[in-house]
């Protein structure tokens, strides 16, 4: 094994667990610890929008963190934003957390499923990443991501607690965003609904609840279109 393969693979050890501790033998890499956790829930007022709230286990939000850090992503406050585009840019646990995505799809039997069959099968299914870190008070204004990414989002949250707003033009719908929750976003979700988070007052309400915010770190993961030049 060259050294950057074993490299590779120790990062992806130290993030997911060995392989022989967590994998199924059959298809690679499984974040088998998490399969028995991963329920999709649809959010029925905004088709194609769905939640996995408890998709990455504290362990691996930890180690996702740390690879974060160690790589320096955001060496001052003023950065607040990594972007990689490219499959072989991609941070080492990328790959793996798309693959889990797929997994996780397809353990659940609904229908219509997550992410529907032409995303769900697309190679690569993600090569793009985002990374947002917000500080206490910040979030990100209402926007549908631009035409360059293809259809099919997924955002990974990491820290803090948050609500996200998903307007159109009549209705306004929240999700809470817990650490390790996994959102996916496809066809009416990703092109004709905005999704906001509004951390401007010093905390935000769930269900009655005030949500203490502390920094939050997002992992956004998409697919270039293909007629991006
Ligand atoms: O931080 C988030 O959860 C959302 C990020 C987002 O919407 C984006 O990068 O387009
Ligand atoms: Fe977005």
């Amino acid at each position: 094994m060259r050294e950057e393969e074993e490299e590779e693979k120790a990062v992806l050890e130290q993030i997911f667990g060995s392989s022989s501790e967590e994998s199924d033998g059959s298809d690679g890499y499984s974040d088998g610890e998490r399969e028995g956790e991963w329920e999709w829930e649809s959010i029925s007022e905004v088709k194609g929008l769905w939640l996995c709230p408890n998709f990455l286990s504290p362990r691996h939000q930890s180690r996702i963190l740390a690879s974060i850090q160690s790589q320096n992503w955001f060496p001052s406050p003023s950065i607040n934003q990594a972007m990689r585009f490219g499959l072989q840019h991609l941070p080492s646990w990328a790959p793996p957390l798309a693959h889990s995505i797929r997994r996780s799809i397809r353990l659940q039997a609904h229908n219509p499923p997550p992410f529907p069959p032409h995303i769900l099968h697309r190679e690569p299914l993600f090569d793009q990443m985002i990374a947002n870190v917000y500080q206490p008070g910040e979030g990100i204004c209402a926007h549908v991501d631009l035409l360059r990414f293809d259809d099919g989002i997924a955002i990974l949250s990491l820290e803090s607690d948050c609500v996200m707003h998903f307007t159109n033009a009549s209705l306004s719908v929240p999700v809470l965003l817990t650490p390790g929750s996994l959102i996916l976003m496809s066809g009416e979700a990703r092109y004709h609904w905005k999704h906001e988070i509004n951390r401007s007052p010093e905390f935000q309400i769930w269900q009655g609840r005030q949500l203490t915010q502390s920094k939050r770190t997002s992992i956004t993961l998409r697919k270039l279109s293909p007629s991006t030049p």
